[in-house]
């Protein structure tokens, strides 16, 4: 079998590791950090605007024009390096790396090579959260520098036009280097998973892949060989199947004993190709930047940074999944990648005083999010804010004035409605109240009325429940709901049909 053919084959079979021969994987991630402006000048950041409408002369490198660091930026960097317990460089600065590309008029792009803002640090990776296979893995991190972003070509595909639009030129970015630490495709996954919980937690980054706000090369070698790297993967997908097409490649190159040459590649959704040889940190004659200072910072900065920051996604979930919180692990973690939700969900257990925290969870996990979900919607907070959300569960579970079955009618009608309501107003408006004006009397006598045509409707039913099968109590149940509209509490219909069957 020629190895063309031999790859996809072993290309299908997953990712899993042959034995014999050793993965070694570091990854560089390229960040778009969210500022209002761009790294070296005053325009907007903006991002889907029409082409070159956010560009100043120095993003498109008018000569004249010189570059100005943006302090913010300096500052997301910063949040990111103390999170991950990097060292911050004191006296950091920029270089210029020399290649030519349309999209980067300057003829180089401003980066830090000889004197990044910081280096060292780690991810934690955990088999409990990240679903690694081995129990804890720490990646080590290399480096992280600041640098400009570039322009972004267009071809256009048939009328041989190439067209550039530089609105994305200068945004920041930070580019973070590991260290070759990965051993299986797992844990590179999981990494950029990781990855983009914290930069999204941190507002460093929006943390999306698919818009090209994080971008990731992967380089790859096995059994000590040369490194090949694979530019520009989009989604965590398009990493695993990369790399593991490469690692089986590299396999079959070593078995046949073709040589493996150090070089970038590129991934066309089925195989890796050769772009071109990698090229040495010579060939980019990188050289300090002569307009932008050195970056000098306060011996304490770590200090300060730390103090300003959150805590960390890892320590938010832990504490999530303990008491009194109790919530299950999926929803720990949906609650850190939505913050958003994170301090609703804050909210509503500041404000449920008396209700347990597990109805809570309850209610807004499954029958909240499950009304939103059902007809189709984000979740909203708007819709429900956490005081009414408390409100309804004091309703139903304290005051006992609605009945969970209506509660629930009263949540579609909630996600559903074009303005926010009151609890109360709503239960008014699509009467779903308990009936006022009743006597407690009068209910019971109500109930025994239905529970008693239903008994009599159902005689096969009846015999179910009376040869031992007591689930087939709950069809009696459901019909009695139905019969009254969800106003009567399903534990008192369940009590009355007991007591008259019998059982
Ligand atoms: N033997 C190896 N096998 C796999 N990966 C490796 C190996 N040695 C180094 N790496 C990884 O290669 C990457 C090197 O990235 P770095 O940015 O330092 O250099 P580069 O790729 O030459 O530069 P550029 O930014 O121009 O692409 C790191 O992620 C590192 O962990
Ligand atoms: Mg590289
Ligand atoms: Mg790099």
């Amino acid at each position: 079998m020629n190895i063309v053919r031999r790859l996809h084959r072993s290309a299908r079979l997953g990712s899993d590791l042959v034995s014999g021969f050793k993965l070694k994987c570091g990854l560089e991630l390229h960040t778009q950090l969210k500022t209002d402006f761009k790294l070296f000048s005053l325009s907007k950041t903006s991002f889907n605007e029409p082409p070159n409408s956010s560009i100043s002369y120095f993003d498109v490198g008018l000569p004249g024009t010189m570059p100005k660091l943006n302090p913010e930026a300096l500052r997301l960097a910063l949040r990111l390096a103390v999170s991950l317990d990097s060292d911050i460089n004191l006296n950091s600065s920029f270089d210029r790396k020399h290649y030519f590309y349309p999209d980067q008029p300057l003829g180089y792009q401003i980066t830090q090579h000889y004197s990044p803002i910081a280096t060292g640090g780690f991810l934690k990776l955990d088999s409990r959260y990240d679903g690694i296979e081995s129990t804890k893995k720490d990646i080590r991190i290399e480096q992280i520098q600041l640098e400009q972003d570039t322009g972004k070509t267009n071809y256009v595909k048939f009328d041989g036009e190439v067209r550039i639009d530089y609105n994305r030129a200068n945004i920041p970015l930070i580019e973070l280097v590991t260290k070759p630490d990965f051993e299986t495709i797992g844990e590179v996954v999981a990494f950029i998973k990781k990855y983009q919980t914290l930069v999204k937690y941190l507002d460093v980054c929006t943390g999306d892949l698919e818009t090209g706000a994080i971008r990731v090369d992967v380089n790859v070698s096995v059994n000590g060989g040369n490194r090949v790297e694979i530019k520009n993967l989009g989604s965590t997908s398009e990493v695993a199947e990369a790399l593991g097409y490469e690692y089986r490649r590299q396999i079959e190159c070593l078995k046949e004993n073709v040589s493996i040459l150090q070089e970038t590649r590129s991934w066309d959704g089925k195989s890796t190709t050769a772009l071109r040889s990698k090229e040495d940190a010579l060939d980019y004659r990188y050289v300090p930047d002569s307009e932008l200072p050195v970056i000098r910072l306060h011996s304490d900065i770590k200090k300060q940074v730390q103090e300003s920051l959150p805590q960390l996604p890892d320590a938010v979930v832990e504490k999530l999944i303990a008491s009194p919180f109790n919530i299950e692990l999926k929803h720990a973690q949906f609650l850190v990648n939505n913050k958003h939700v994170l301090s609703y969900y804050y909210n509503l257990i500041e404000s449920i005083k008396d209700i347990d925290v597990k109805r809570a969870n309850n209610w807004l996990f499954h029958e909240v999010f499950g009304a939103f979900s059902k007809n189709n919607l984000a979740f909203d907070p708007d819709k429900i804010s956490p005081s009414s959300l408390a409100r309804l569960l004091h309703l139903i579970f304290i005051e006992k004035s609605i009945t969970s079955a209506s509660a629930k009618i009263l949540l579609g009608h909630l996600v559903t409605a074009p303005n926010s309501m009151e609890i109360e107003q709503a239960m008014e408006q699509y009467d779903l109240g308990k009936p006022t004006g009743v006597s407690e009397s009068d209910i019971d006598e109500i109930v025994d009325e239905i529970c008693t045509e239903i008994i009599a409707a159902n005689p096969d039913v009846i015999k179910r429940i009376k040869d031992g099968k007591h689930k087939s109590i709950n069809y009696l149940i459901g019909q009695a709901m139905k019969e009254t509209e969800g106003k009567v509490s399903s534990d008192i219909f369940a009590a009355r049909f007991k007591a008259l069957i019998g059982t």
